[in-house]
């Protein structure tokens, strides 16, 4: 059996996913399957209505699936953001048809909590292989200033026309690809987690998103050109992906530090000339800084590891609160940092004996890790391979920006990540220093 058929056997929401060539035209097969006797609606933006959702829409007339009329975002700025979700919680309102999302990352996510909302199922068609949320538990939405993860079941039916994908513009595939590229740092800040007691590895979880990995990343010059196999293989890779968190309930199996990048620069509204950037691009360049830095852990000695040291430079959690305040002071989102890392703080004794851990069993975890982690230059040149960026300028990020977000990026969430270990050994500003220092990957 195939390891996208077995992923779905043992998933929880998800009870169907078609993936092939020209397989579009079994959408209303399967909704009739999945939702006998209900009513549809198709929910797409101005784009993805064009792409699939009006043939769909026609589809299903002649197939005689009653439908409510298509819901279309007619705005150009849609992006995954509460208004956008409530707007289509109040159309929903109105009936109970299920909604059929016909679109990418967006539009799913708004579709998939809307449908959540409103107490029904939904269906997802996708047009772009170009992120893994589409089977995942939860949507990525930015409420009150950030960018935050809602609890929210996966669809119950979900299809992608290799077809349509193959035909996605080249840079929301390579979004694609670095997205799924960023589940071998997430999986390494995993280990971390396991490896300290903070938070077990789910070896369900693990095999689902991890085992295919590496040959699902295996022809970026494929994937490139838009060859069927290499954006079959992809897709499924970004389908386990989704079905790793749909099992988690979590999107830990799919998210580390590589993502708090791109949220934190969500949150700060970032643009790369004017436009926003996309979530794999900002996800290839978070990957890559997180990369460099796993390069630096595997060559520290934590055997030697001067505790008493790092205990010194550990804040009290009053000292936290105003380290966690000051941080985001002039930002639309004062309160994330002191909500997120309380959240995880840990007191200095807890700290110890986690140090302590960390210490006694480096050389297993750098085993570990090492046989996980993709070294730098051949992380960078895979990506670059498959036409994603691998310079921080290359999405508007400035050397200075990027080097800053190491240090923010920790604030925006609770979830033990390698900034964290960073942080509680003392290494952050040594690593930084190299990184950034004379004649460091990013050279100031
Ligand atoms: N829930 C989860 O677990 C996850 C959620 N995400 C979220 O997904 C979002 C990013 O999704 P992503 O797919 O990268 O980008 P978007 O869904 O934002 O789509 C980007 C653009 O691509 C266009 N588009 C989509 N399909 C096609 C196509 N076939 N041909 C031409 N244009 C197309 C859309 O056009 P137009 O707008 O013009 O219609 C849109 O403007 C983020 O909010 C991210 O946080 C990401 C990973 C996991
Ligand atoms: O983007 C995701 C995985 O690709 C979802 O994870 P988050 O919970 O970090 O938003």
């Amino acid at each position: 059996m195939s390891k996208v058929a077995n992923a779905l056997k043992s998933a929880s929401e998800t009870k169907a996913l078609i993936i092939g060539r020209g397989v579009v035209k079994q959408t209303s097969q399967l909704f009739k399957e999945q939702f006998p006797t209900k009513k549809a609606i198709i929910i797409a933006d101005t784009t993805t209505y064009n792409i699939a959702g009006a043939s769909i829409v026609k589809q299903f007339e002649s197939n005689d699936i009653a439908q409510e009329s298509a819901f279309i975002y007619t705005d150009q700025d849609i992006y995954a953001a509460y208004k956008y979700v409530e707007e289509l919680v109040q159309a929903l309102k109105h009936h109970d048809a299920i909604p059929v999302a016909v679109g990418s990352g967006t539009i799913n996510d708004l579709t998939k909590l809307a449908a959540h909302l409103t107490d029904r199922p939904y269906m997802c068609v996708a047009t772009a292989a170009s992120m893994d949320g589409y089977t995942a538990f939860g949507a990525s939405i930015t409420a009150d200033g950030a960018k935050q993860t809602f609890n929210c079941p996966a669809p119950q039916a979900c299809l992608a026309d290799i077809d349509i994908l193959s035909a996605a513009p080249t840079e929301m595939t390579a979004s694609g690809y670095a997205d799924l590229f960023a589940k071998i740092t997430a999986g390494a800040d995993w280990i971390l987690a396991d490896a300290l007691q903070v938070e077990p590895i789910e070896e369900t979880a693990w095999s689902i998103v991890q085992d295919g990995l590496h040959e699902a990343l295996s022809d970026p010059e494929g994937t490139k050109n838009g060859a069927t196999v290499a954006i079959t293989q992809l897709t499924e890779g970004l389908m386990l992906g989704g079905f790793a968190m749909q099992w988690s309930k979590s999107s830990r199996p799919a998210s580390g530090a590589e993502h708090q990048f791109s949220h934190l620069w969500n949150m700060e509204h970032h643009l790369n000339n004017g436009a926003h950037v996309s979530h794999g691009f900002q996800v290839s360049i978070g990957t890559l800084a997180i990369t460099a830095l796993y390069d630096l852990v595997l060559k520290t000695d934590f055997e030697n590891l001067d505790i008493q040291k790092a205990l010194k430079q550990w804040p009290t959690l009053e000292e936290l609160k105003e380290q966690s305040i000051a941080i985001f002071k002039e930002t639309d989102f004062p309160e994330i940092g002191w909500q997120e890392t309380s959240a995880k703080y840990i007191t200095h004794q807890e700290l110890e004996k986690q140090l302590q851990t960390l210490k006694d069993s480096w050389p297993t975890i750098k085993e570990r890790i090492a046989k996980q982690i993709v070294p730098f230059e051949e992380a960078k040149a895979r990506l670059a391979m498959v036409g994603a960026p691998t310079e921080p300028e290359h999405i508007g990020i400035t050397r200075e920006k990027l080097k800053e977000t190491f240090v923010r990026a920790q604030y925006i969430r609770r979830r033990f990540t390698i900034l964290d270990l960073a942080i509680r050994t003392g290494y952050l500003d040594q690593w930084l220093d190299e990184l950034f220092g004379k004649e460091g990957i990013w050279e100031l």
